[in-house]
């Protein structure tokens, strides 16, 4: 059993007693469920666009404990300021250490930004949660779906108006999983069978990917040469966690990223 299937039993049982605890009706009860969505294809395709994609991340099964001490609201606000074109909030808790009340404080602190509801989608009432909680997109991560999910979660995610981030991270992924009805695709250098990451593959797969798509390149990003290349290669995203969150102003990490990006390179 791999990680990632753990992962998954786990999360059945858990969606299992949320639903028995708070149903769909209840969700579609709350404001947020109404509030307009903000399209993270349209802030990373904007011009000027960092094209960051910072995420708030406690902890991972692979890192163990990345920041036991950041608050969700404090750190998205500050990433915001630095420049992150969109967010990340991880929701999962007995993995990542994340908590539905995380993705709200992001929420409340950032209005504007669009926010990623990262976990791991197995069935329709996550994404009737993703949207009550305030997320203007969702992730679906191949590995975990058959083609027929990510078909039928990709429609009922823009039946509540929210956009969908596909992830792969491999070939036979993409070829099996891509549909039309994804907005955003991400290749994770990270594989989640055995979280080896190699920043090569998002470069290997970008031209695999039609252009209607913004390309998302995901894990592993330290470097402003290595975002600067995946640009060069077509990616428009870059979804960053550890790199921030390891430090003690995440902030600040993501700030000094920027100033590298926007900084011309000296001829010397
Ligand atoms: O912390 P990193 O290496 O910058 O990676 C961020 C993000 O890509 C990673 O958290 C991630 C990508 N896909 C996932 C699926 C589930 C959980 C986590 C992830």
């Amino acid at each position: 059993m791999t990680i990632l299937d753990k992962i998954i039993a786990e999360k059945r049982q858990e969606v299992a007693r949320r639903e028995a605890e708070t149903p769909a009706a209840a969700l579609q009860a709350l404001p947020p469920f109404t509030r307009p969505v903000r399209s993270a294809r349209a802030a990373l395709t904007a011009a000027g666009s960092s094209g960051i994609i910072a995420e708030f991340k406690r902890r991972s099964p692979s890192k163990g404990v990345i920041n036991g001490t950041a608050e969700a609201g404090a750190t998205t606000a500050g990433y915001v300021a630095a420049g992150a074109a969109v967010l990340s909030v991880l929701t999962d808790e007995p993995f990542f250490g994340g908590t539905p009340a995380d993705l709200w404080a992001a929420r409340a602190a950032c209005p504007a930004t669009p926010i990623l509801r990262k976990d791991f989608i197995i069935s329709e009432y996550q994404i009737t949660e993703a949207r009550a909680l305030g997320a203007d997109l969702i992730l679906l991560i191949a590995s975990c779906l058959t083609p027929a999910e990510v078909q039928q979660f990709s429609q009922f995610a823009h039946s509540l108006g929210l956009e969908v981030l596909l992830e792969v991270h491999d070939e036979a992924e993409l070829r099996s999983h891509l549909a039309e009805a994804v907005d955003l695709v991400g290749v994770n250098n990270r594989n989640l069978a055995t979280f080896a990451t190699d920043v090569a593959t998002s470069a290997r797969l970008a031209a695999l990917i039609p252009s209607r798509f913004v390309r998302v390149a995901e894990s592993g990003l330290q470097h402003a040469s290595t975002i600067l290349e995946l640009r060069q290669a077509g990616y428009q995203g870059f979804l960053i966690g550890e790199t921030f969150m390891k430090t003690a102003d995440p902030a600040a990490a993501l700030a000094g990223l920027v100033a590298e990006l926007t900084t011309p390179v000296s001829a010397s």
